[in-house]
């Protein structure tokens, strides 16, 4: 159905101006006419920062819709690979999560008085050329035969806001005990999310309509990956200290480490949408995120925990829709867990546990590897290889002779990862580690299939081992991203399980 093939639909300009209040005040939004503003104007547009959970206008197809951002990251500039900007996952609102897309600053506008009657103005303008478009005459086509043949041309269907009734569009409905039909068309998704407009739409026909009840606000961008990547207000909690640690995030560094990052790479096929993208393509792929630089996911919850079958009667109004909406949770007063570690934060966390046990005294280095279907397929830290005492060999950094060093012995994370997987190959899977990889571990990534590097800290970039290894992996077509954590730390608590077990102090 032509739904499920749309990038979103309309999502009317908010009157709200809705804005973090730490976010400097938003950059205008450029009119859509050609651009023709100077050139630092235009990066500046690729350079724009949005927050987590920010909520913001994304072009998608030359008209804007409200989204929000799920995740920031980094890639090359379309233009110019050597400069790094600043990528963002959103969620189009309302729309189901495999709309969900990386896509650069320049087709993000932050939500302000200017831009919202701007993007009002824009979208305005774009439904009137389409509409424009859709009642076109019926227009030519080649024949088989070479012939110019008349062709019926579709109107374009403007999904959230109407239907055309056909004989698919009717259901059939039970009011004071007689049957009758009623045409789908007429419900309206203004009175529930557009998201449960299209779960309507989709559904069988029958009696009763089946509708998928929208999430709750609550958990409205909360979850990725299946209960994994927390955003918004509810990962906001902050943890205590404790061992596991992370480096902190620093955007400005994020920037200047991450030029080998492939992940933008057109030649990688992972290209990030811009703007001009979003405007002029019609290659839907490049629209879905199973196509982009993070894992494709769900966020929805298991089948049933938010979700519901009721008859159509039942939707009639707002406050019933609301109360039909509540989880499972809001009836029993018992939540799930919202402060639980995402997929990437937990595969990072066992790298870092991993490197725990590493006898380097200067890098602990780990890394785990994970397979596409996010399973943990191999660890490892660096250390000595088996059979070698490592009370014996050398852990200095410096000597006389190169031989009195640890480098020449010490097995590297990675390899150790790879050597210790426990299935048959670890092609396609994901790498988290904590340094990006030097060229011998470039080179084992790569001849084993890995797909992805995901990585911490790049202090050695400027080392010739790390030049070699990023242009490897550039040039091999393996996707390069560096992680920031959204928190420095992850703590493991062993009271956590039983406070009591060591005493009541905890
Ligand atoms: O890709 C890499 C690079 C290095 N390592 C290991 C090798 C050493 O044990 C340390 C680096 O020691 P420094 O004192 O920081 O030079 O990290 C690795 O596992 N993987």
């Amino acid at each position: 159905m032509e739904a499920a093939q749309q990038p979103p639909s309309t999502s009317e300009p908010s009157t709200s101006g809705q804005q973090s209040p730490e976010q400097p005040p938003a950059d205008p939004l450029p009119s859509d006419g050609p651009d023709d503003r100077p050139e630092d104007v235009r990066l500046r547009e690729f350079f724009k920062a949005f927050e987590i959970g920010q909520k913001v206008w994304a072009m998608n197809k030359g008209k804007w819709y409200h989204a929000k951002v799920l995740q920031r990251g980094q890639g090359n500039h379309p233009e110019n690979a050597a400069a790094i900007i600043p990528t963002y996952m959103i969620h189009y609102s309302g729309w189901p999560d495999k709309w969900d897309e990386w896509i650069m600053a320049d087709s993000l506008a932050a939500m302000s008085a200017e831009n919202d009657a701007e993007v009002a103005r824009q979208n305005a303008r774009f439904n009137e050329s389409h509409a424009k478009k859709d009642t076109k005459k019926p227009g030519t086509k080649l024949a088989k035969n070479g012939n110019e043949k008349a062709v019926r041309k579709e109107p374009r269907q403007l999904l959230a806001t109407t239907v055309r009734i056909s004989p698919k569009n009717i259901v059939m409905e039970e009011k004071d005990g007689a049957r009758r039909r009623v045409p789908a068309a007429r419900f309206s998704p203004s009175l529930h999310s557009q998201e449960g407009f299209l779960s309507y739409s989709k559904s069988k026909r029958s009696d009763k309509v089946l509708l998928s009840i929208p999430e709750p606000a609550a958990t409205e961008g909360a979850e990725l990956n299946g209960g994994s990547n927390r955003v918004g207000k509810t990962s906001a909690a902050p943890r205590p200290p404790g061992q596991v640690e992370f480096p902190s995030g620093n955007r400005k560094r994020a920037r200047s480490t991450a030029a080998d990052d492939g992940s933008a790479s057109k030649k990688n096929g992972n290209r990030l949408r811009t703007a001009a993208d979003a405007r002029n393509s019609t290659d839907k792929q490049i629209f879905q995120k199973s196509n982009g630089n993070a894992p494709a996911i769900s966020r929805r919850p298991p089948a049933g925990s938010a979700q519901g079958s009721i008859s159509r009667k039942e939707t009639a109004g707002f406050e019933e829709s609301n109360r039909l909406q509540l989880g499972r949770g809001e009836m029993t007063g018992v939540k799930k867990r919202d402060n639980y570690i995402s997929w990437e934060e937990y595969f990072m966390a066992v790298s870092f546990l991993s490197a725990q046990r590493s006898k380097d005294p200067s890098s602990q280095v780990g890394a785990c590897i994970v397979s596409e279907e996010q399973k943990i397929v191999g660890i490892g830290y660096n250390g000595m290889p088996n059979g070698c005492s490592d009370d014996e060999l050398p852990w200095a950094r410096n000597a006389a002779s190169l031989l009195d060093t640890k480098y020449p012995y010490v097995c590297h994370a990675e390899m150790n990862a790879i050597m210790n997987k426990n299935s048959a190959s670890v092609k396609d899977c994901t790498m988290y580690v904590a340094l990006f990889p030097c060229n011998e571990c470039a080179k084992l990534c790569i001849q084993s299939g890995i797909k992805e590097i995901v990585y911490i800290s790049d202090k050695y970039r400027e080392k010739d081992e790390f030049i070699a290894s990023r242009r490897l992996f550039n040039m091999a077509g393996v996707k390069l991203r560096q992680f920031i954590p959204r928190e420095r730390q992850v703590v493991l608590d062993f009271t956590a399980i039983d406070p009591l077990l060591f005493g009541a102090s905890g």
